[in-house]
């Protein structure tokens, strides 16, 4: 097992037995997404190919893998808003709570008011910061104040930022820090009320006490919501993911418990990958 193997090992220690015995163990849960086959072209680029994952709900899934790898398609196929790009083609089924999301019957903008995203950059809207948290709410139809009022502080103590704005409702949300936009941005996702947020590389435009933050943050999210995080940070991975999926050239090489995939992984690839050898 190279250094870094056992660095990333030490750090999900740190009762590696125990680990190994709990990551073998994991609590049966039930499957937010089935993904089953899934082939993906950009034109004449095969995205991904013939992917096969199960999402648990209430569980923090991490999707890691080298730049080009797919990662960001195949969250965005989650959502369907990989098909904003023109040419795009799928095969497979992707069920979301018994539901193929692939399928033509599926309602585009219902699926997506179960699922919020949280992009790479911090994105608010040029607005304040009640206005960018209401957003939602309010293209869905509500007007009245009182429920808004309640949904931005709802959502913003639900992004644990409620202390930190409570006094600033009216104020640009471009006045904010990265991390404080970044968990606007969460709160913004959770006003929709969702089942499920995927997260693209949340954390790498932030500092490491911004990362912290919101590393924190998303495991309290668990206890209430599926998530999908996209991330470079291995380290972010081991230390915050139940779930691990290792995807190399469109394909998910591994998919398992994350104590199991950086401690013991299964395929040379994965470990190489793990260790800086590649990537
Ligand atoms: N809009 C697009 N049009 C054409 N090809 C695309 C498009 N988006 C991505 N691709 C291609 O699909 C493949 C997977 O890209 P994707 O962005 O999903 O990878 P990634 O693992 O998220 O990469 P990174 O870590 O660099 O963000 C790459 O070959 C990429 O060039």
């Amino acid at each position: 097992m190279s250094a870094i193997v056992k660095e990333m090992s030490i750090q999900v220690k740190p009762k590696a037995k125990e680990s190994i015995a709990k990551a073998t163990n994991i609590q049966k849960k039930d499957i937010v997404y089935d993904t089953k086959e899934l082939n993906l072209w950009y034109g004449h680029t095969h995205a991904l190919k013939n992917i096969n994952l199960e999402i648990h709900e209430r569980e923090i899934t991490a999707i890691i893998g080298p730049s080009g790898c797919g990662k960001s398609t195949y969250i965005k196929t989650l959502n369907r808003m990989v098909e904003l790009v023109p040419g795009v083609r799928t095969t497979g089924s992707i069920s979301y709570k018994g539901n193929n999301i692939l399928g033509k019957t599926m309602k585009v903008e219902e699926l997506r008011t179960k699922v919020g995203m949280v992009f790479q950059k911090p994105n608010p809207f040029p607005k304040s910061i009640y206005e960018n948290v209401a957003y939602g709410a309010k293209i869905h139809g509500i007007r009245n104040k009182k429920l808004l009022d309640q949904i931005v502080e709802r959502s913003l103590r639900g992004a644990y930022i409620w202390d930190e704005l409570k006094d600033r409702l009216n104020e640009n949300a471009f006045g904010l820090s990265g991390g404080q936009q970044q968990r606007l941005c969460i709160a913004r996702a959770l006003a929709i009320q969702p089942d499920v947020i995927l997260m693209d590389e949340p954390t790498s435009a932030l500092d490491p006490k911004s990362t912290l933050k919101i590393e924190e943050l998303v495991q309290e999210l668990k206890k209430d919501y599926s998530i999908i995080m996209v991330t470079h940070n291995m380290q972010q991975a081991a230390r915050i993911s139940d779930r691990t999926a290792f995807f190399l050239n469109g394909e998910v090489v591994e998919f398992d418990n994350t104590n199991k995939i950086f401690s013991n992984p299964s395929d040379k690839r994965t470990e190489d990958y793990i260790s800086g050898r590649f990537g």
